[in-house]
């Protein structure tokens, strides 16, 4: 059984994910890098030359291929508009929706325009904040509020969660 952690950039996902996987002896899969490895350039690069669909085409792409267990996986933002990976990864996985406020990802993403994130070019945050919400809720067997500096109860929470959805996570500490 897997862990998969999405939700918007800027939400934690990478930063909780590392620790998680740490804290329960999981591997651990940042899928930002696995896209990074199979085009041999920066997710930025594929996007200026291909622009953001070939992007999500990609982390599509990777995401399907994943063939892991006991690992977090933490994806991208964008991973949700892929139905197919989503449907890979919630075969042999439960979907944590590590969810900030608007306010507070504005805070954390300071550089919108160019942190290469795959949105339509005359898309706000807003309305990529509205659009997405609605598929991480879609996705997710779980909701875990990312609270500002609070990253190490939101892992205790998620533990916990886990734990009374019957994993076992045996090697936890
Ligand atoms: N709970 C938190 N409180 C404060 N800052 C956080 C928290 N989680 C992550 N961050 C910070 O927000 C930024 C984005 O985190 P990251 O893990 O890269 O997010 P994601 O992978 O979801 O895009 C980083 O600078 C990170 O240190
Ligand atoms: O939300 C997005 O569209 C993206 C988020 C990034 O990952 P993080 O969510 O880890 O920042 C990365 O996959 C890519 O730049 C696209
Ligand atoms: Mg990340």
């Amino acid at each position: 059984m897997n862990i998969v952690l999405v939700g918007m950039p800027g939400a934690g996902k990478s930063t909780i994910g590392v620790l998680l996987a740490k804290r329960v002896a999981f591997d651990f899969i940042d899928s930002d890098l696995n896209i990074q490895n199979k085009t041999g350039e920066s997710l930025q690069e594929t996007m200026d030359r291909d622009g953001y669909l070939r992007l999500r085409e990609v982390e599509e792409e990777v995401l399907s291929e994943l063939n892991v267990k006991n690992s977090v996986i933490s994806t991208g933002g964008s991973a949700v508009y892929g139905a197919k990976a989503m449907k890979h990864l919630k075969k042999d996985g439960i979907v944590i929706f590590i969810r900030a406020s608007l306010d507070e990802l504005k805070n954390r993403v300071s550089n919108y325009e160019n942190r290469g994130i795959a949105r339509r070019p005359d898309q706000t945050f807003q309305e990529l904040f509205d659009e997405r919400e609605l598929l991480y809720n879609k996705y997710a067997d779980l909701i875990v509020d990312s609270i500002k500096g609070q990253q190490d109860s939101m892992i205790e929470e998620i533990i916990k969660a886990l734990r009374a959805r019957g994993l076992k996570l045996e090697h936890a500490i």
